[in-house]
């Protein structure tokens, strides 16, 4: 593993790794903000899963997480989007391929070899994260858009990995929405084989009940046809999880949303993991 930036900020570390990762069969870099409180003592970790077209870097640039976890003493891990590479397979368009790996484990050829991003995220990374930094097993994740269904999936999919989980602007029920592209690459033509990665169907079948908190901008133009949060809503009532969608008049799709409202995810998450 080795460090490839290192900055000062807001009394923290905003720091960018590289290390040789077994579940995706290439080099992985990941950014993670270590707060003040980490120079004393171990702290509870927030993993933020990036959308579509996003490295490890968009989050960290044009977020402004850092302010918020370094008031609240909390770790954020930020992976990349998809292995990466020579040799890793891609395909025509934004939502397949490199910087869509939609956080799943594929299971069809040429994907399956290492778009493994679902195992690398909930198993490989915070293994690493909790042996060489000043982490705690104590996590909680979120996410934007591809992101938010990653933070979704990978709650629901792994009970009692994560504490608290929360969305922004998330794609609510990939099969039917963005991943309508991917998912029949990753795992074939089966439908039944999608449910079982997307958070929708996820959310009808667990056995868990989730408290979700999401923000969704009214004016996102990719609302209707990709998002979809009239399915979660839908989904979290058949499921009896409790979900609080707050739709935000105005807000659109990217960054500017984002920066707008993770001060209160971050809060969200330090409220739960500071009580456990
Ligand atoms: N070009 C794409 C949309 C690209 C886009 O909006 N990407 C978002 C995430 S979308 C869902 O996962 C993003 O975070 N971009 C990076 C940034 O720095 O803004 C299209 O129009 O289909």
């Amino acid at each position: 593993m080795h460090k490839l930036e290192s900055h000062l900020c807001f009394g923290g570390t905003q720091e960018v790794w590289a290390h040789a990762a077994s579940s995706t069969s290439c080099e992985m870099r990941f950014s993670v903000f270590l707060p003040p409180q980490s120079q004393n003592a171990r702290c509870p970790v927030l993993y933020f899963l990036s959308g579509l077209t996003c490295t490890e870097q968009n989050f960290i640039n044009k977020s402004g997480a850092q302010r918020y976890a370094a008031e609240h003493g909390l770790i954020i891990v930020g992976p990349d989007t998809s292995p990466r590479g020579a040799g890793v397979p891609d395909a025509e368009g934004d939502d397949i391929g490199l910087s869509a790996g939609f956080y799943v484990d594929a299971t069809q050829a040429p994907w399956s070899a290492q778009y493994r991003m679902h195992s690398y995220v909930t198993q490989e990374l915070p293994a690493l994260i909790e042996a060489a930094f000043p982490a705690t097993d104590v996590r909680g994740i979120t996410g934007h858009s591809m992101g938010g269904h990653g933070a979704l999936i990978c709650a629901l999919r792994n009970p009692g990995r994560y504490c608290s989980v929360s969305a922004l602007a998330p794609i609510c029920s990939a099969s039917r929405g963005w991943g309508r592209k991917a998912f029949p690459a990753y795992f074939g033509e089966n439908p039944d084989t999608w449910r079982q990665w997307d958070a929708c169907d996820l959310l009808r079948a667990s056995e868990d009940r989730l408290h979700l908190l999401v923000d969704q901008g009214d004016a996102d133009p990719f609302l209707k046809d990709k998002l979809q949060p009239d399915l979660l809503r839908e989904a979290c009532i058949e499921g009896g999880h409790t979900l609080d969608l707050r739709m935000r008049p105005g807000y659109d799709h990217g960054f500017y949303f984002v920066a707008s409202f993770v001060g209160d995810h971050i809060a969200h998450h330090a409220a739960a993991l500071k009580s456990v």
